[in-house]
């Protein structure tokens, strides 16, 4: 039976209304006392729970206590600074360095990092055979490279770099140096034909897209053998690379950003962002790109098999170009599946093109600054004539080409985790498990190491004040056992490009002259907005 609600309900009269109010805001204050009470001392749970779990994170965080820290909040710690945009993040570095030295520390809730930029400590850390394990920002590259070269440690790290060290042998490089005189050739004419769509005016003409489409098809041709891409890509393949480089900044930046937001480093939480999303399509374009190389260079190697046996039909012990060592050894049953080749040819295609790229880009834009050494550059790459052994020994480029890695390094910090404790001179410890960045940027800018150091000036590379200078002062290409392996073919490949671009180009700057402002924190040195430069046939 229905009643009629307003039968049974009690008079709703003022006094009620106000006690109903009453009792409502008791409870409102009762909840927000509880969430007060509750949340410190859940955090501190946390805490304690960390605390109690790594005894490493309490250690380090009272041994982090004799350096220098940039002030932060209580439990916190710097998180809220670093939370910036990147480049804002990048010139913060650098105020850091000129408030705090070259040893400080910077916190995030329980952790403590260590940010070095002087050489002593700098040795301590890379000189070691210790101390090879990567840092925490290289574990959200994992999805992308997996444990490539560049991110792997321990035995595998070790068998892996045994196995690659010979596809970058000299006698390889020399085989290279023809395709990148094809490719340096090809930069000038892509250069000269855009300089001239860009016009005179404005800031000039974004050469980085260029360098950059330049550099990845000399490390598909060398490295990946993927001699096809030496005549001109059809438009499907330019469409692919340009997928590519979008997707490779973007995850570039998807790293950093990870990095600096603590929560997005539990894996369930981040999968649950849109960003994740979009990282996620990104790792299917640069997957796809990759094992598309390997698929065809695994069929183009199979045609070629006969060719590569003897008369007593024995295989040929032969120096192999990168990705046919890994295809051969595979073949020849070494414990490499198709998805760690994957791995180590995303690695090789990243750090094989982008750091090359930026180099050259930054080269330009320094020398576009500095007419003088522009000029002498130009004379002495006048004198010597196109050969390439004859480029390659060119003092001044050389001089020129360290300089320009000095005050642009490609890789401005590279990360590591301490496997014992370095006791420094000073008597200060950095810590056994401490994750310790050594910001090659600043160290490059060492005022007792390279004095008025913001100033361009290849001679301080001239052979007595380098042995003069202390050994891990410099290190672009890092150093010790987990140096680039890399090294040599960058530096072969910079020179040949830079050396036909300033025979052929008069170049100046359209950047803003401020330095830290051209840059954003990335994987590499890369430009907030692009390279600008005015170019003129010379
Ligand atoms: C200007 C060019 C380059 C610069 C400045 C540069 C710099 C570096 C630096 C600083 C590292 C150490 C990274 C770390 O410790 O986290 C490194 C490692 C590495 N580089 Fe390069 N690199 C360049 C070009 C290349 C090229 C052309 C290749 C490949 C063809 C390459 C492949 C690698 C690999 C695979 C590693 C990891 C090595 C290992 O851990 O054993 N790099 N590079």
């Amino acid at each position: 039976m229905l009643r009629h609600r307003g039968a049974d309900c009690p008079k709703r009269t003022p006094a009620t209304a106000r006690m109903q109010w009453e009792a409502l805001l008791a409870a409102c204050q009762a909840a927000l006392l509880l969430v007060a009470v509750l949340t410190p001392v859940l955090m501190g749970t946390v805490v304690a729970g960390v605390y109690y779990l790594e005894p490493s994170f309490r250690r380090n965080f009272f041994i982090a206590k004799a350096f220098p820290q940039p002030r932060g909040l209580p439990f916190f710690g710097n998180l809220l600074q670093i939370a910036l945009p990147r480049d804002q993040l990048f010139r913060l570095l650098r105020r850091w360095r000129a408030d705090f030295g070259s040893r400080y520390v910077i916190s995030m809730f329980y952790m403590t990092f260590f940010h070095i930029s002087e050489p002593e400590s700098v040795e301590a850390v890379l000189s070691s055979s210790k101390h090879i394990s990567k840092g925490r920002a290289y574990h959200f590259l994992r999805p992308w490279l997996g444990r490539g070269l560049l991110t792997s440690d321990g035995q595998l790290w070790h068998t892996r770099r045994k196995l690659l060290t010979p596809a970058f042998h000299f006698r390889i490089l020399d085989q290279f140096s023809e395709h990148l005189q094809e490719h340096a050739s090809r930069l000038v004419d892509d250069l000269a034909a855009a300089a001239r769509d860009a016009g005179k005016g404005g800031a000039g003409l974004d050469v980085a897209p260029i360098i950059s489409r330049l550099t990845l098809r000399a490390i598909m041709v060398t490295a990946m053998g993927k001699v096809d891409f030496r005549t001109n890509a059809d438009s499907a393949s330019q469409e692919s690379e340009h997928s590519y480089f979008e997707a490779i900044h973007r995850v570039g930046a998807a790293v950093v950003e990870r990095g600096v937001q603590p929560w997005l480093w539990v894996d369930p939480i981040f999968h649950l962002t849109a960003f994740y999303r979009r990282f996620r399509s990104d790792l299917e374009t640069l997957h796809g790109f990759t094992s598309k190389i390997i698929s065809e260079r695994k069929s183009d190697m199979r045609e070629c098999e006969e060719g590569d046996q003897d008369s007593a039909g024995k295989k040929k012990r032969t120096l192999r170009p990168f990705l046919d060592v890994l295809l051969a050894a595979q073949g020849e049953g070494a414990d490499l599946s198709d998805r760690d080749i994957r791995e180590e040819v995303d690695t090789f295609m990243f750090e094989g093109h982008d750091t090359t790229s930026v180099a050259l880009g930054w080269a330009l834009e320094l020398l576009g600054r500095h007419a003088a050494v522009q000029d002498a550059l130009a004379e002495e790459l006048r004198a010597a004539g196109s050969d390439w052994s004859a480029v390659s020994r060119l003092p001044f480029l050389d001089r020129v080409l360290k300089e320009c890695l000095r005050l642009r390094p490609s890789v401005p910090f590279i990360s590591r985790y301490t496997d014992h404790d370095i006791v420094l001179s000073d008597g200060k410890v950095v810590p056994a498990d401490a994750v310790v960045n050594i910001l090659i940027y600043d160290l490059h800018r060492h005022p007792d190491h390279f004095p008025d150091p913001e100033r361009f000036d290849p001679d301080r590379f001239l052979p007595e004040k380098e042995q003069a200078r202390h050994p891990f002062a410099y290190v672009p290409f890092s150093a010790g056992p987990r140096n680039c392996i890399g090294k040599r073919f960058a530096v072969m490949e910079l020179k040949l490009l830079l050396a036909a671009v300033i025979r052929s180009f008069h170049v100046r700057s359209g950047m803003p002259s401020r330095e830290h402002d051209m840059f954003t924190l990335d994987l590499v040195l890369r430009p907030s907005t692009g390279v600008f430069l005015h170019l003129t046939p010379r």
